[in-house]
């Protein structure tokens, strides 16, 4: 069977999926084209796509008779692959759930304490010069331990998030989800969104992308503390990007830590002018071993399709 792989991923993977595919390894880095994606589904038996890679349902409907079975995702997050129009080209979607948590979880906690904490702020303060030395008043942020944290999304990164916030730095946690979540420390589930964003001093975006656009909109920033913070690493599209820039320079929130975008990789002139706006360039998962577990699980997935067995995680 023949596997592209939509972007070069770490050597081990490749070598995993040559066990199994005749290989085609797509060796550039950027977002592919809609003829490579139609011809991705007609020259390939499985594809191995990633995030950005955007299976609309036009892309099915322009290839009628796909000779692909399979879309092995690297990535958890699904929201560039319409997965119904998928289905009903009789093409398979999997995905990577768990392999990304720990990570995305980690970027999550350096937001909060880089957004409460003021510390890209301070960093380009020292590497301008300008730096004066330390003072009693000098650039106060907010102090974390035992604040109250609000995550909208309480799935595996949700819980993730709470466990690091609760157990690392004593907070109090609350949050917003379609069904109550059973953990192991007290987390209290809160029906409406605009309640929880009023009553918490972070905000943290965990919900998958897709039908949560702008989920976080200009009322429930409205809603917020003005000292408190909002934090995204779900997608972009989930927070009103404008409402967000209105927000910040209405000073109704403090703050925010993003590392991903509404129209990724744009990044819009106001938030980059902020101080108080902390961007990260999509870091969730960002690391070799993160990376090459990631893509060991697509191969796992495309093999068990390959060899006709259960796919392990189907959409
Ligand atoms: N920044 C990054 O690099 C990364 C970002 N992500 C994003 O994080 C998302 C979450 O990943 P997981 O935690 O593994 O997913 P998950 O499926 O375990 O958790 C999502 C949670 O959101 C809840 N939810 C969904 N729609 C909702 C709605 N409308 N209102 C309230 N709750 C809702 C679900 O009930 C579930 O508990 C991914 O879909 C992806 O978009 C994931 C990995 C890395
Ligand atoms: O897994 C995902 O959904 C990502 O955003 C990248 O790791």
């Amino acid at each position: 069977m023949k596997l592209l792989i939509t972007r070069p991923l770490p050597a081990l993977v490749v070598d995993a999926a040559r066990k199994t595919f005749d290989v085609t390894v797509r060796e550039d880095t950027s977002v592919p084209t809609g003829d490579e994606l139609r011809s991705s589904l007609l020259d390939y038996d499985v594809v191995l796509p990633t995030l950005g890679d955007l299976y609309s349902a036009q892309v099915f409907a322009d290839v009628p008779k796909p000779r692909a079975k399979m879309l092995a995702n690297f990535g958890v997050g699904f929201n560039h692959i319409d997965v119904e129009a998928a289905k009903a080209a009789g093409i398979e979607v999997t995905n990577t759930p768990g392999a990304v948590t720990d990570a995305t979880a980690d970027i999550a906690m350096t937001l909060m304490l880089m957004s409460a904490r003021r510390a890209g702020e301070g960093e380009r303060l020292v590497r301008s010069g300008a730096w004066q030395g330390w003072h009693p008043t000098q650039m106060l942020g907010l102090h974390l331990s035992s604040k109250h944290v609000g995550i909208i999304g309480m799935g595996r990164i949700g819980q993730a998030i709470a466990r690091r916030c609760h157990f690392g730095f004593g907070m109090r946690v609350s949050y917003f989800n379609r069904s109550a979540k059973q953990m192991d420390f007290p987390a209290e589930q809160v029906a409406s969104l605009t309640a929880l964003a009023g009553q918490v001093d972070v905000l943290v975006v965990a919900v998958p992308g897709g039908s949560t656009m702008h989920l976080v909109n200009a009322d429930v920033l409205k809603a917020m503390q003005a000292h408190a913070h909002l934090i995204n690493i779900a997608r972009g599209e989930v927070v009103e990007e404008s409402a967000l820039i209105t927000a910040l320079q209405a000073g109704e929130i403090a703050g925010a830590g993003l590392d991903v975008y509404e129209f990724e990789p744009k990044v819009p002139d106001a938030l980059k002018a902020m101080e108080n706006v902390t961007l990260l360039p999509h870091l969730g998962t960002a690391t070799l071993e993160v990376r090459t577990s990631m893509g060991l699980m697509a191969v796992e997935n495309a093999a068990a399709f390959a060899h006709g067995k259960a796919l392990p995680n189907p959409v």
